[in-house]
């Protein structure tokens, strides 16, 4: 079952909140036909159906903390097994948001072969989210909830990133710039991996 995933490529897309890696995985699938999961997708997805499940999820995200492990990891890993016969490599969005999610991935599905860390600062996080927040609809992008949900990333995705900077696979994109020449680092990183 999840042999026919291990030979995939899998990219980790992380960074924080707002900082742009749901707008670069859609240039990345466009331009090398990825399969983009993002975790928060996944997560809103089982929020709207409306199960107990989702209300559960709901009262999470709007608290701007981290929903369980083992929930997030098994809709990526049913997702990633849905798609396995037709992808050519797998961008995962928004997972690890701390360096455990990690490790457990790495034992129940495979390995990373890029970590693409989307860099902001914190001040044009915030920025964009509250732009965000004027259409999004999302519970989670109002000022008290982008807060929290900064603080987490500092706290606990931040070291995601120095754990995979000691395997050598982490390539950074300044994503201070305009989303084109994010794009363009991002590609190099991407073409690195032939
Ligand atoms: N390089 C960029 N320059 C300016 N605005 C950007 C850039 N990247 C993303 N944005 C905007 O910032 C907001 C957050 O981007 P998004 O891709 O949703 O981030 P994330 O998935 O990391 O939360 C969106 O409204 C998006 O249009
Ligand atoms: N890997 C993960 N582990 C735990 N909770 C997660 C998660 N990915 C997403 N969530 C929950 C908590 C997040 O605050 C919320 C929104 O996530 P998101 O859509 O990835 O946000 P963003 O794209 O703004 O960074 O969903
Ligand atoms: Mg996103």
């Amino acid at each position: 079952m999840a042999d026919k995933i291990k030979d995939a490529k899998i990219i980790f897309v992380v960074g924080g909140p707002g900082s742009g890696k749901g707008t670069q995985c859609e240039r990345i699938v466009a331009k090398y036909g990825y399969t983009h999961l993002s975790s928060g997708d996944l997560l809103r997805a089982e929020v709207a159906s409306g199960s107990d499940r989702g209300k559960q999820l709901q009262a999470i995200m709007q608290k701007g903390e981290l929903v369980p492990l083992d929930t997030v990891l098994d809709m990526i890993k049913d997702a990633m097994i849905a798609k396995a016969d037709v992808s050519k490599g797998f961008l995962i969005d928004g997972y690890p948001r701390e360096v455990k999610q990690g490790e457990e991935f790495e034992k129940k599905i495979g390995k990373p072969c890029l970590l693409l860390y989307v860099d902001a600062k914190s001040e044009t996080m915030i920025k964009r989210l509250l732009k965000r927040g004027e259409t999004s609809g999302r519970s989670d992008d109002n000022e008290e909830t982008i807060k929290k949900r900064l603080d987490l990333y500092y706290k606990a995705t931040e070291p995601v990133i120095a754990f995979y900077e000691s395997r050598g696979i982490v390539k950074k994109v300044d994503s201070e710039l305009p989303v084109d020449e994010v794009f363009v680092q991002v590609s190099q990183a991407i073409d690195s991996l032939k």
